[in-house]
């Protein structure tokens, strides 16, 4: 996950190849109460792990739950079967719609039937969503719920301590025009007071019925079966009661598919493969194959995976009553910049009530972008960018997953402008590691991936400063000064000098280069191996530098270390550290930064680096040894050090790290498009 202020997304070409989803967190959410509300233990294969599980797992851990992750990745949750060991409890619920809406009626009859009091409340955008029609449903059945902040909306107090008596005769009338969540929520909570048979009356148009349909199929897996007549009424029968069908499978969510469905409609001539998910999938967003397939999408697949290429380019403009695939249906939006004509997207007015105003959010955003939006009350409708209309853009993403998701996919427009998304954590929702997913089966447009070089004497901070700027950007980092102090290490390891006097002799630079090509190296997080040992702290003494900085001086070692350099500048981008990453290795990279400080300082810096990491050095043999260094580095013939023609000067003598680090982010901001716009 990238929790950072803002990820930049470079200019990308194509895509192919496979992708594994998350559990669906519909599915999840729901699967989790089912099995706490049970009777005997559940066992959950392939939960979705994110925000919004989580605040599901700790509200049920805290009602009384038994919930213990097991070794295999599997939740094991030991029902409460129809008790309430907690009487009473504060619950938070985050922005978890699927969380809230559930555990609202539950709670709720669970309250009055024996006597509890419960507060549910969320983040300041729960607290602007709706949630009066379900309370005027549990309000008709004798449940006690107050408003603890704005009428209509969470936060709610849930019952009022002492028992009260349900009014199960009658039935109970629910809206299911704003939100088929409510719906939901009757229907999962209601089997556990059905002591005879009771009804549910649908009042106006239910939306989303997909999303009724899941919550049908889940109870009949634990064990309730619910009689449907048309979308208007359900029963629940008497004596129903939830039992564990034991061990319970997540589908991959059917909503991020559209990410990826989008993907390949847009970028993939050889296709993607998307496992979790399959065209006999439960979750009515699968449905969004259909649109993806009206806008030109060539979809094949089987009862778990999906496989989708390009078929018409431009894609095919649409006007579709979006009604059936609410969540999904934003991908479409951002689709409709690559397509032949203007894409209407109707009866979508839930939009208005999600994570944010999403009619609103993506037309702001779309027009960020360029291109012309109407927005209604219900629809949006979007015009496509030609070739010449892009603009780049800085999306913000009002803590909506879904909006951060999306629009990653107008990276591949044909004017090759990088897309800033801002907040990119927010899809911690349902897809922690959807950017990293993405990352691995896109290529980059040549070139595109931004590189910042860091050059700089021994000692001036240039790990340090580079390690930070990386952090701050997401970006990869290349300690290329690693490289050859690892073939130095080797070398000697090899039983090869690496003495000035030999490395002169063409023979043994040619040996000492075959080696550098030979390098068995894995960089895994700040640990280095070679030949599988862990040398990390082997590398950083200082004879591993001095063998360094007299190896580094062979062309052929250099030239054998430049496709592994290369090959470090991968998405979303590089932060590359050493002598000649600006004047070499990327000379292309819209930012150098040469870093100095005097001698003296950086002799003092690295005696109290050396010393807090346990090695005895002396300032004078510092002082020296690294004097010797910046002479070779700076006069041997083959890359030698120094700054390139377009590098910006930094002497960070009198800067503090911070301060090194603010300089360079701002000088980076400098040569990003988005400055333009704010
Ligand atoms: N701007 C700075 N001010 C003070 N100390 C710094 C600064 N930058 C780095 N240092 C310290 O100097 C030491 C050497 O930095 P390092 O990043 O290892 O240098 P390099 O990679 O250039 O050899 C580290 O202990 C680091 O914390
Ligand atoms: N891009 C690079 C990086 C390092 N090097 C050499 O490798 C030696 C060790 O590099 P380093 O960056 O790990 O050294 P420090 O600056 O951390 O002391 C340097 O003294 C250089 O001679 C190089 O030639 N080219």
């Amino acid at each position: 996950m990238y929790d950072i202020p803002f990820l930049d997304l470079p200019p990308l070409q194509s895509a192919a190849g496979t992708v594994s989803l998350p559990g669906s967190k519909s599915i999840s959410n729901r699967v989790l109460l089912l099995a706490a509300l049970s009777e005997g233990r559940t066992t959950v294969h392939d939960l979705l792990d994110s925000d919004d599980t989580q605040v599901m797992l700790t509200a049920l851990r805290t009602l009384g739950c038994g919930v213990d992750a097991q070794a295999d990745g599997t939740l094991a949750i030991t029902g409460l079967s129809g008790s309430l060991p907690q009487r009473s409890a504060d619950l938070f619920l985050g922005n978890a719609g699927t969380a809230m809406r559930p555990l609202c009626a539950a709670l709720a009859l669970l309250a009055t039937q024996h006597g509890g009091q419960f507060d549910l409340r969320g983040v300041p955008r729960m607290h602007e969503r709706p949630i009066g029609d379900l309370v005027d449903a549990l309000r008709q059945l004798g449940c006690p719920v107050d408003y603890l902040g704005n009428e209509g909306y969470p936060p709610l107090r849930l019952g009022t301590g002492q028992t009260g008596t349900l009014q199960l005769g009658q039935p109970i009338r629910v809206r299911g025009d704003v939100s088929s969540q409510f719906l939901t929520a009757l229907l999962l909570a209601l089997p556990l007071v059905a002591s005879k048979d009771v009804v549910i009356d649908v009042v106006g148009e239910l939306i989303s019925k997909p999303y009724i349909d899941i919550t049908l199929k889940l109870l009949a897996q634990f064990g309730v079966a619910v009689q449907r007549d048309g979308w208007q009424r359900f029963t629940i029968p008497a004596g129903s009661r939830y039992r564990s069908p034991g061990d319970v499978f997540v589908e991959g969510d059917a909503s991020s598919a559209s990410y990826f469905i989008g993907l390949g409609a847009i970028a993939s001539d050889t296709g993607i493969t998307v496992q979790g998910v399959g065209l006999a999938s439960i979750q009515g967003d699968i449905r969004f194959v259909e649109a993806a397939q009206a806008m030109g999408a060539q979809i094949t697949g089987g009862p778990n995976h999906l496989h989708i290429r390009r078929g018409a380019w431009p894609l095919k403009a649409i006007d579709l009553d979006c009604n059936h695939i609410p969540d999904a249906a934003m991908t479409l939006a951002v689709m409709a910049l690559y397509a032949d004509g203007p894409t209407r997207l109707r009866n979508i007015a839930s939009w208005r009530v999600k994570e944010t105003d999403r009619i609103a959010a993506m037309a702001t955003e779309l027009r960020k972008l360029g291109a012309t939006v109407e927005e209604g009350a219900d629809f949006i409708r979007i015009e496509p960018l030609a070739a010449g209309g892009w603009k780049p853009a800085s999306i913000h993403t009002y803590d909506d997953h879904r909006v951060a998701m999306c629009f990653s996919l107008a990276t591949f427009n044909p004017d090759r402008v990088p897309v800033r998304i801002e907040d990119p954590k927010c899809v911690a929702k349902t897809f922690p590691d959807y950017f990293e997913t993405l990352f691995e089966v896109v290529t980059p447009v040549a070139g595109a991936v931004p590189v910042i070089c860091i050059d700089g004497p021994t000692a001036s901070g240039k790990g340090t400063l580079g390690a930070a700027v990386a952090q701050a950007l997401g970006y990869h980092l290349l300690d290329s000064g690693a490289l050859y102090r690892l073939v130095g290490l080797a070398a000697e390891r090899a039983g090869l000098s690496t003495a000035s006097e030999d490395l002169a002799h063409p023979e043994h630079g040619v040996r000492m280069g075959a080696l550098a090509q030979a390098l068995q190296v894995r960089f895994d997080g700040d640990s280095i191996w070679l030949d599988g040992d862990n040398v990390t702290d082997a590398l950083r003494t200082e004879a591993a530098g001095m063998a360094a900085s007299r190896v580094s001086a062979v062309p052929a070692v250099r030239q054998a270390l430049l496709a592994l350099q290369h090959g470090f500048a991968r998405l979303p981008g590089l932060v590359a550290d050493g002598r000649d990453m600006g004047t070499v290795i990327f000379p292309q990279a819209p930012l150098k930064v040469f870093l100095t400080a005097s001698a003296e300082q950086r002799a003092d810096r690295r005696h109290k680096q050396l010393i807090s990491k346990g090695i005895s050095a002396t300032l004078d043999s510092l002082l020296a040894d690294l004097k010797a260094r910046d002479l070779r580095d700076s006069t041997r013939k083959d890359a030698p050090l120094k700054p390139a023609e377009d590098a910006k000067l930094l002497d960070n003598s009198s800067l503090d790290v911070e301060q090194s680090v603010a300089q360079v982010l701002l000088w980076w901001q400098g040569t990003r498009p988005f400055n333009l716009q704010k």
